[in-house]
C-alpha cells in the first residue's frame, strides 16, 4: 500500500434538510487515477467541492497528507480543479490564462515564463502561448484548463465532468492523452463521471457513488466482474441479475434449479442475487442447454448477435453471441458455473420473497 494523500473520515454533508453525502469514508492513494463514478445528482460535485475547500463538509473529518484540512482555505490547499466548462478568461490569450495562479501569488515573472511553457509542452500546445482562447478548438481549450491547473504543480488535481463537452472521437483520444498526462505528472487524479466506459478505461481505482454513498471501491476488473451490490452490478455494463437462494456453500439455485457456483461465503438458505453477464452466456441448442428460453430479440453488431430471449418462467436474459437465431426459435442457455457471481441481497426478506414470488408465479 502506498502513502494516502487524501482521508475522509465519516463525511456529512446537508444543504438546509437535503442530505447529500451520508458518513463517507475513503482513502485516496498518492499518485493513483481515481474515478468518481455515480449517477445525477449523486453527491461527485459535491466530494470535489469539499476535497477542493469549495464547500464544507457538515460533520466528519478530511485529511491531505496527514493533516487535517477542514479550515484550511481553498488557496492554501495543493489541489487544482479542471471544470466542466473549463472557467477559461476569454480575454485573454493562452499563456496568460495559464500563467494567471502563478501571477496571483507573485511568482517572479521568469519563473512563470519556464513554467507557462513547460505546461504547455506537457499539455502538447507549444507555440500557442499568444493564441486568443476563443480561437482554439474544444479540444485544445481543454487541454489549455488542464495546463492552467498543474502549472501550480497540485499534489491533487480534480476533474470535474473535464471531457464531457467533447464530442465522441476527440473525447476517447483525451481519455488516452489524460491518462498518459497523469502518468507522466505522477499527481493524483480525481476524476468525475457518469460514463462508466470512461471510468473503467481509465482509472486505477473506481468509486462508485449512489444516493451519497460509497457503493463500492476497486479497480476496473473488481468493480465489473465482483460488484457488491444491485446498484453496482446494474450501473456497470449490461448484467442479468436473478434473486436466488443458496443451498450449500457451493451451490446455488436459481430459477428452481441447482447450479454449481464459487464459494462466495454465503450461508444455506440466504436469499442472494445472481449476476451474469451476457458475454458469459451462450446459446446451444435446447437438449444441451442449463436453461431453455425462446429467443425475443436479435441485434448483429459486427463481433457478436445482441440476443434477448425469455426462459420456462418467462424471464428475461440477454446474451452475447456469436451464434446466430432467429426469433421464435427454442434455443438453450449455457454458462460456466466460475461465472456466476453471488451477491449478498439487500433488501428486506419481505421485498425479496415478494420478488422471488413474482418470478416463479410467471411460469
Ligand atoms: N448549493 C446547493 N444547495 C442545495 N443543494 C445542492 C447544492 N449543491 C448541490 N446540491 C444538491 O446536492 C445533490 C448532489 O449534487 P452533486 O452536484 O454533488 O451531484 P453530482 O453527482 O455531481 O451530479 P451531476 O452528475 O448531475 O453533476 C443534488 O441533489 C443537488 O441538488
Amino acid at each position: 500500500m502506498g502513502k494516502n494523500i487524501l482521508e475522509f473520515r465519516h463525511v456529512g454533508k446537508k444543504y438546509g434538510d437535503n442530505v447529500v453525502l451520508k458518513d463517507i469514508s475513503f482513502d485516496i492513494e498518492a499518485g493513483k487515477f481515481y474515478t468518481l463514478l455515480g449517477p445525477s445528482g449523486s453527491g461527485k460535485t459535491t466530494i470535489l467541492r469539499i476535497i477542493a475547500g469549495f464547500d464544507d463538509a457538515t460533520s466528519g473529518d478530511v485529511y491531505f497528507d496527514g493533516q487535517r484540512i477542514n479550515d484550511v482555505p481553498a488557496n492554501k490547499r495543493q489541489v487544482n480543479t479542471v471544470f466542466q466548462d473549463y472557467a477559461l478568461f476569454p480575454h485573454m490569450n493562452v499563456a496568460e490564462n495559464v500563467a494567471f495562479g502563478l501571477q496571483i501569488k507573485g511568482v517572479d515573472k521568469k519563473t512563470i515564463q519556464e513554467r507557462v511553457h513547460q505546461a504547455l509542452h506537457m499539455v502538447r500546445l507549444d507555440g500557442y502561448e499568444e493564441r486568443e482562447i476563443t480561437a482554439m478548438s474544444g479540444g485544445q481549450r481543454q487541454r489549455v484548463a488542464i495546463a492552467r491547473a498543474i502549472v501550480n504543480r497540485p499534489k491533487v488535481l480534480l476533474l470535474d465532468e473535464a471531457l464531457s463537452a467533447l464530442d465522441h472521437k476527440l473525447r476517447v483520444d483525451m481519455q488516452t492523452e489524460l491518462r498518459q498526462l497523469q502518468r507522466q505528472l505522477g499527481i493524483t487524479f480525481i476524476f468525475v463521471t457518469h460514463d462508466q466506459e470512461e471510468a473503467l478505461a481509465m482509472s486505477d481505482q473506481i468509486m462508485i457513488i449512489n444516493d451519497g454513498k460509497i457503493q463500492q471501491t476497486g479497480t476496473p476488473v473488481d468493480i465489473y466482474d465482483e460488484p457488491l451490490n444491485h446498484f453496482v452490478a446494474d450501473f456497470i455494463g449490461e448484467s442479468n441479475i436473478v434473486p436466488a437462494v443458496m443451498k450449500e456453500d457451493y451451490l446455488v439455485n436459481i430459477n428452481g434449479q441447482d447450479f454449481e457456483c464459487v464459494d462466495a461465503g454465503m450461508k444455506t438458505n440466504e436469499r442472494v442475487e445472481v449476476v451474469l453477464r451476457p458475454e458469459d452466456l451462450d446459446i446451444t441448442t435446447p437438449d444441451k442447454g442449463k436453461l431453455v428460453a425462446t429467443v425475443d430479440t436479435q441485434l448483429f453488431r459486427g463481433v457478436d448477435y445482441q440476443i434477448t430471449a425469455h426462459d420456462l418462467r418467462n424471464h428475461e436474459w440477454k446474451i452475447n453471441s456469436i451464434h446466430k437465431t432467429t426469433v421464435g426459435q427454442q434455443v438453450g442457455l449455457t454458462f460456466d458455473p466460475e461465472d456466476i457471481h453471488v451477491m449478498r441481497y439487500n433488501e428486506s426478506e419481505a421485498d425479496f420473497d415478494a420478488r422471488l414470488d413474482s418470478y416463479e408465479e410467471e411460469e
